[in-house]
């Protein structure tokens, strides 16, 4: 099948999708896409029953499609809570990539250290906790310390969501984390909000006081009020994003990550178009190496050395 193919006809596929562009950009070889999911297909890895929404089906096959197509190299696979605890579906596209990707799980606190090893082997490094309201319901916090703890010999770090209006209440639980802890879309800040203002600047002061926390700068789409049209070749799409995403990949260049999000759940006014989503990378990190850095150096370390 061609990639258009492997959109257009996957079952239960957007019917308005018809695939992403080709980006102008070109990715430097090695590239690794770090935040990106996989939906069922419900059929064979059903969704959990706890959920907050119901997806389409976004297979295995139709994620290496896109990264064929944007040029990317590797994967990292997130665990998103569609699937609650079930890591089935990660784990299967996980040994389906021949090492090409890594995953960040999902685990309850009763997680054995067999099934924890078998996820290990499979490729998974990580572990997800999320504090987005809209999408799981609250766990108390020594449960997630529990957690951590369980997972910091094997070697993994915790990923966390939250949205900054809740960063001052989470801020001593996450710098008190045994682990690296990567931050999914920087922390969703306000965008309307100055970026060199109090609510970014606790997000930029807890990555300084504290080496072990990284950030992803992604997520545009979702952080976005001006919306995704180019106006032209020079101007970034989400273009509002951009300097909070160009401050934390020029302050702290050796802890950024970048992912498509790929197939963004719960985006209702738009389908963003990942080809777009890459043409935003040489907005937020201007040069070759702070490229090289995002896409290559940081992701390899984290999941592959
Ligand atoms: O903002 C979201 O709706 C969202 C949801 C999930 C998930 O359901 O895991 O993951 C993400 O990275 C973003």
């Amino acid at each position: 099948m061609t990639t258009a193919e492997t959109f257009t006809k996957t079952p239960g596929w957007l019917d308005y999708y018809d695939g992403p562009s080709r980006p102008r950009f070109r990715l430097p070889a090695g590239a690794v896409d770090a935040h990106c999911h996989v939906f069922g297909p419900a059929a064979v890895f059903p969704y959990a029953p706890e959920r907050k929404y119901t997806p389409c089906d976004a297979p295995k096959e139709a994620l290496f499609a896109l990264r064929d197509h944007l040029g990317f190299e590797k994967n990292v696979i997130v665990q998103a809570t569609c699937h609650g605890t079930d890591n089935r579906a990660l784990v299967d596209a996980l040994r389906a990539a021949g090492g090409r990707a890594r995953g960040v799980a999902t685990v309850s606190r009763d997680v054995s250290d067999a099934e924890l090893r078998d996820m290990h082997e499979a490729g998974v490094r990580g572990t997800r906790f999320n504090f987005v309201k809209r999408l799981a319901d609250f766990t108390p916090r020594e449960v997630l310390a529990d957690i951590a703890a369980r997972i910091a010999p094997l070697g993994w770090h915790v990923v966390v969501y939250f949205e900054a209006q809740d960063l001052p209440e989470l801020y001593d639980f996450f710098t008190a984390l045994p682990t690296t802890v990567v931050v999914d879309h920087m922390g969703r800040p306000d965008v309307t909000q100055p970026v060199d203002g109090p609510e970014f600047g606790l997000f930029v002061r807890m990555m300084q006081e504290h080496p072990n926390i990284w950030s992803k700068v992604s997520c545009p789409e979702r952080l976005s009020r001006s919306g995704p049209p180019a106006l032209n070749g020079e101007q970034a799409a989400y273009r509002d994003v951009v300097p909070f995403a160009r401050r934390l990949v020029e302050t702290f260049p050796d802890r950024v990550l970048w992912g498509t999000d790929w197939p963004h759940p719960n985006l209702k006014d738009h389908m963003p178009d990942d080809g777009l989503l890459v043409d935003t990378i040489p907005h937020i990190a201007p040069t070759p190496e702070l490229q090289r850095k995002l896409l290559v150096d940081n992701p390899n370390r984290l999941y592959w050395s």
